[in-house]
């Protein structure tokens, strides 16, 4: 057997400060970041603002080196350092939180902590692990049920046990991806109070990349803001307004306004109808039971729920990747299995979450992603023989227009596109032409505020022209603000129904949390 050979555990948390300076990053002849210069002193809370490919996750993935900045430099405590590899960043002490989890959901949080470290032993003393874990969560502010799968963990706790594994593995200086976008809003409150009060007591510096206004005004004690690859602004956040931080972020621009909700008619035909619908969920183990869901003509139908309470298999199902064991699901009266010729038929268009996954062809370009609904239909609506390229650049470029996608050319691949502008790709493909059905997942994450006005304004008026609408989202002030209904999903099944209009958020949340 091997030996046991345990890695110290890092000493309590010192924080430390960087600079960077006259940081560049080209990709080609496209300049995403542009001479920035940012201080950020040890212990602060320093917020990282600007709309979809200003340039946030550029500066950031430069920081942390995963890209080498074209040209510029990074100091750690006021000394200049060569970061080439996120293994040197982790050696100086910067560490980061992404917005999607990135623990292994099987695996205990101990586990998870344990395995995370560059020297894993080949034989794990569990004995010591644990008892060296307790004395190190002692010196924790954040409260997490070590000895649970991961798995059974509420979001919350996940992000949380994310934090502290950067901690556990000795960074003192993180930075966390819009780690909000996922919690509620009382998870959220929780666990940035605690960084924050980490970082008051000098523990820990963290920039925070946020397109939440309330967060950064509430938890940072100071702001830089990108544009366009520029920094355009920075300062103190109790002396910049939230208009004055929008205003750097994206210019004297109108924010798109939604439209007024037009009645739905006594007559406004049923659109979609799942019944009696039974299927095994993504583990087998459970099960996705539908007794009952319809979404009339010019309707908007919100499913709220805490992810990973079946939404994805639900829409799995709408999508036709999931198939029934029992029940069924139809389309304006026929039965309807998601093929091509089907959601041509009755005009259903579908946007589920991760995009870049789940309705992209990542290594494509811009271009051929928009055209994935049209490349084979003729003008008139038969069948095209041939590709038109140069028809389909052109509607690409109509459409990057309409729909303010930011990226270097419609040749680029769509894979290198910023989050947000991936997300406004595939709204602009799916939300142009007639649609009847939209069933949409989560329409929002990860779009700064201009584009989250636009796109809700744009649902808004596809349901007053009379699409239906299934609008699954985990942002229950989304669903409040764009559903007419609003329904409840929890363990699979659908647990409560309210009209939205004067819906009581308690009541919601309750349902949310599995008290039926
Ligand atoms: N590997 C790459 N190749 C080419 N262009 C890239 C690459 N990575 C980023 N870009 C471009 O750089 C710009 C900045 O992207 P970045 O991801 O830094 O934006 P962001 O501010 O993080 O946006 P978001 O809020 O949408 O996440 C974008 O226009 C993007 O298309």
């Amino acid at each position: 057997m091997s030996i046991v050979r345990d890695t110290p555990l890092p000493q309590a948390g010192k924080a430390v400060g960087i600079d960077t300076l006259g940081m560049t990053m080209r990709f080609g002849s496209f300049t995403a970041l542009n001479d920035v210069s940012i201080n950020i002193p040890a212990g602060s809370f320093h917020a990282l603002l600007g709309e979809n490919g200003a340039g946030k996750s550029t500066l950031v993935k430069c920081i942390m080196g995963f890209y080498h900045a074209t040209s510029g430099s990074l100091s750690v405590d006021g000394r200049e350092v060569a970061v080439n590899s996120p293994r040197d960043a982790a050696g100086y002490g910067l560490g980061m939180v992404y917005q999607h989890f990135t623990l292994v959901p099987s695996l205990t949080g101990a586990e998870n902590l344990v395995i995370s470290r560059a020297e894993v032993p080949a034989v794990v003393n569990w004995a010591k692990e644990r008892r060296d874990l307790e004395a190190f969560m002692e010196r924790m502010p954040f409260k997490i049920p070590l000895e649970r799968p991961v798995s059974e963990l509420a979001a919350g706790e996940k992000q949380k046990l994310e934090i502290v594994k950067q901690l556990y593995l000795g960074r003192s200086f993180i930075v966390l991806d819009e780690p909000t976008s996922v919690l509620t809003p009382a998870e959220a409150d929780e666990m940035l109070g605690l960084v924050r009060g980490m970082t008051e007591r000098g523990e820990l510096t963290v920039l925070m990349i946020s397109h939440k206004f309330h967060e950064v005004t509430k938890f940072a004690d100071a702001v830089s803001i990108l544009r366009r690859g520029k920094l355009v602004g920075s300062g103190k956040v109790g002396e910049l307004s939230t208009s004055d931080m929008a205003a750097m972020m994206i210019g004297d621009i109108k924010l798109a306004e939604l439209d007024a909700r037009t009645p739905i008619g006594e007559r406004a035909p049923l659109v979609l109808t799942v019944k009696d619908a039974k299927a095994p969920d993504r583990s087998g183990l459970k099960r996705i039971e539908i007794d009952r869901l319809s979404v009339r003509s010019g309707e908007i139908l919100g499913i709220a729920g805490i992810s990973g309470n079946g939404q994805k298999e639900l829409t799995e199902i709408l999508a036709g990747q999931r198939p029934l064991e029992a029940g069924t699901v139809s389309v304006k009266g026929s039965r309807y299995g998601a093929t091509r010729p089907e959601t041509r038929q009755y005009n259903v268009r579908f946007i589920p979450e991760e995009p870049l996954q789940n309705a992209c062809a990542p290594k494509m370009t811009v271009s051929d992603n928009l055209a994935f609904r049209t490349f084979d239909l003729k003008a008139g609506g038969g069948d095209a023989i041939w590709l038109s390229k140069g028809k389909m650049r052109k509607r690409a470029a109509d459409l990057i227009a309409d729909f303010k996608v930011r990226t270097a050319s419609s040749a680029s691949p769509i894979a290198a596109l910023s989050g947000g502008n991936v997300q406004r790709a595939v709204l602009a493909r799916e939300l142009t032409g007639d649609v009847d059905l939209l069933i949409v997942s989560n329409p929002c994450f990860g779009l700064d505020f201009s584009a989250v006005a636009d796109i809700r304004a744009r649902i808004m008026k596809a349901r007053n022209a009379g699409t239906a609408v299934l609008l699954l989202s985990e942002d229950l002030d989304e669903l409040l603000e764009m559903s007419d209904r609003i329904m409840v999903i929890s363990e699979g099944k659908l647990v409560y129904e309210t009209p939205a209009r004067g819906a009581d958020i308690g009541v919601i949340g309750a349902h949310m949390a599995g008290h039926h």
